[in-house]
């Protein structure tokens, strides 16, 4: 085996778990150059006594409980490539973590934490609870949580090309089967650099941990998903040459939210909307997720990603697939996502010629954030001299159906805009006729998907006194009106996969089409990042300052009579 990174964070040399584990084997069994477990270390794992996943009832969250009480998954491991890795620390481990304090995770579950860097089992532990402490997104901590979470914690580590990580995953399996009594069933999360999706999951194949004879195996795989669609089409091959489409759960975490599903359920769970849903009263759609931060330390990856492979390709394409898609015959996985292809192959396509005219892109300068001077994007640390990666995208799409012919879907997301909010507003047409004075305004449903998660329905309405006089109003539901505080989508994801439900999760064909959709843009502003001459059909990049609503060209791209909306 080639030596593995070594951890700052965790141990090295003679004090890592290599080092550990190799004085404890025993010498007739220990390989050259292959870690064998310790056989004491063994043991005490085979004898450790399962904790009940519902730790204590107080304080738990009502919905949450109620909403899964018939879904306990069965036993199984739960094994995360790039455990040390910034999702991992921030959302992954706190999402698992919550799912188990609210009693969620079946009788017998533990965590594989796999990774490059050396690390004892103790270590990873305490690096795990380290990260559930430091993490925003964890929930309150019960008494004596943290202390039977880390109990169920192990970790592996090695090079992610070579066999002998795989190996050692296998016996974990083993180990958590004696432990559960039961079948070796396993989640392989994929949280590492995309670069690694594939190698990985031949690892495994060669291995044969795809095999479900001895319980299931799924493989839930991280975006970006490709880098074009040809990349994207050579993955989902290499991908199913080890796995069956049903066990492969590609991951937008948008799908996971809360106010996302719920735009399904007030779309389909009522009946006065629908009518309504159509190129007969819808003006035009708006989705928007402006985001207030910069590189937040990306830059490695942003610089090869942009805002077109890491938001619109996934995120507002499945915004906008579920806003515009037909209503499914069922809320089950193969209903929904065959719709949700149908409408994607209907979005008239955008050759690269055609850039110019229904999209724009943008990238961050200097500018100011709630009263505070930030830098602009080329002066982020890591980010290349003169880059001229796009933070912001605004794109129409035009669908070529029934329903929606004639009603452009405007979509725009960027970073450093003056604040956070994921939106999809549907606007519709202005009256045909007015009886009243005063202009003529357009009723917007909107849906807040972040923050202030809700609905809020604009109408006029007449303003008290004597004349006839209409000021526009807001009918707004408020998500925590339920009381509730709102579920992870890391955690709602994790369960779902482990469940076996695939509902949430894109499916090969509308990765494919989502691709398509982006591809024109990609080539038109990559094959002459620079270019004035129009020759590719690909404007400027446009800069616009950190702390405003991005180039002034989106505001052409959507006039003259519409206007993006003020939120
Ligand atoms: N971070 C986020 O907010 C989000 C991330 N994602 C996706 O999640 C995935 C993980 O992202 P993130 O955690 O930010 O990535 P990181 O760069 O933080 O690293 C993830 C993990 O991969 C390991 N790793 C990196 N390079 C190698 C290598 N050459 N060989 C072996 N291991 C390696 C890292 O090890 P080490 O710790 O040793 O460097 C770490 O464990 C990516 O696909 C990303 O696009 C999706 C949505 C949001
Ligand atoms: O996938 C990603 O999403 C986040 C935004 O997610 P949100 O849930 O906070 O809206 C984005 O910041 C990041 O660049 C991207 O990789």
């Amino acid at each position: 085996m080639s030596t593995p990174k070594k951890s700052s964070a965790g141990t090295s040399g003679a004090t890592g778990k290599a080092a550990g584990r190799a004085k404890a084997a025993s010498p007739d069994k220990a390989t050259p150059g292959k870690v064998t477990k310790a056989p004491a270390k063994a043991a005490a794992r085979k004898t450790r006594t399962r904790v009940p996943a519902a730790v204590e009832k107080e304080g738990q969250n009502p919905f949450r409980a109620l909403m899964r009480r018939s879904r306990a998954p069965e036993p199984a491991t739960l094994v995360i490539f790039g455990v040390t890795g910034d999702l991992a620390k921030r959302k992954l481990l706190p999402a698992v973590f919550g799912l188990w304090q609210d009693g969620l995770l079946g009788s017998a579950f533990n965590i594989v934490g796999v990774g490059r860097q050396d690390m004892t089992d103790e270590a990873f532990r305490d690096f795990a609870i380290t990260a559930l402490k430091e993490s925003k997104e964890t929930d309150a901590i019960l008494p004596g949580s943290l202390e039977k979470f880390r109990e169920l914690l192990y970790y592996e580590f090695g090079e992610f090309g070579e066999d002998d990580v795989y190996d050692r995953v296998r016996t974990e399996l083993d180990r958590a089967e004696e432990e559960h009594g039961g079948r070796k069933n396993a989640l392989f999360y994929l949280s590492t650099p995309p670069s690694l999706f594939e190698p990985i999951s031949n690892g495994l194949g060669r291995l044969g941990l795809a095999d479900e004879s001895e319980g299931w195996r799924r493989i839930v795989i991280e975006k970006p998903f490709g880098r074009d669609l040809a990349s994207a089409r050579e993955l989902n091959d290499a991908i199913h040459r080890v796995w069956d489409e049903s066990q492969v759960y590609r991951i937008d975490h948008y799908l996971g939210k809360e106010t996302v599903q719920n735009l399904m359920a007030i779309r389909f769970g009522n009946a006065i909307f629908e009518p309504l849903w159509n190129r007969g009263y819808v003006d035009h759609v708006q989705i928007t997720a402006s985001e207030d931060l910069g590189l937040e330390g990306r830059a490695g990856y942003y610089e090869e990603a942009g805002v077109v492979r890491d938001m619109l390709q996934n995120h507002l394409m499945q915004l906008f697939a579920l806003t515009a898609m037909e209503a499914p015959a069922a809320f089950d996985a193969d209903a929904i996502r065959d719709e949700k292809v149908k409408v994607l192959r209907a979005v008239k396509p955008i050759p690269k010629g055609r850039v110019g005219s229904v999209a724009v892109r943008g990238q961050y300068g200097a500018g100011a954030m709630y009263g505070e001077k930030v830098p602009g994007y080329r002066q982020e640390p890591g980010v290349k001299t003169g880059s001229r990666t796009p933070t912001y995208v605004a794109v129409k799409l035009e669908v070529d159906n029934w329903r929606w012919q004639g009603v452009p879907f405007f979509l725009r997301t960027g970073k450093r805009l003056p604040k956070k909010v994921t939106e999809i507003a549907v606007v519709f047409k202005r009256p045909p006729l007015g009886i009243f004075p005063g202009g003529l305004e357009r009723n917007v449903l909107a849906f807040r998907i972040q923050p202030d998660e809700g609905v809020s329905l604009k109408f006029s309405s007449k303003t008290p006194g004597q004349e006839m006089v209409l000021r526009e109003v807001v009918m707004d539901f408020r998500y925590d009106a339920f009381g509730a505080q709102l579920e992870s989508p890391y955690s709602r994801l994790l369960l779902d996969a482990m469940l076996g439900d695939a509902t949430l999760f894109p499916r090969e064909d509308e990765v494919d089409h989502a691709w398509q959709i982006v591809s024109g843009l990609l080539e038109a502003w990559e094959a002459a990042p620079g270019s004035r001459t129009g020759k590719t059909g690909a404007p400027e990049l446009s800069n616009y300052a950190a702390g405003t609503w991005g180039p002034d060209e989106a505001e052409e791209l959507i006039g003259p009579d519409r206007r993006w909306r003020r939120l």
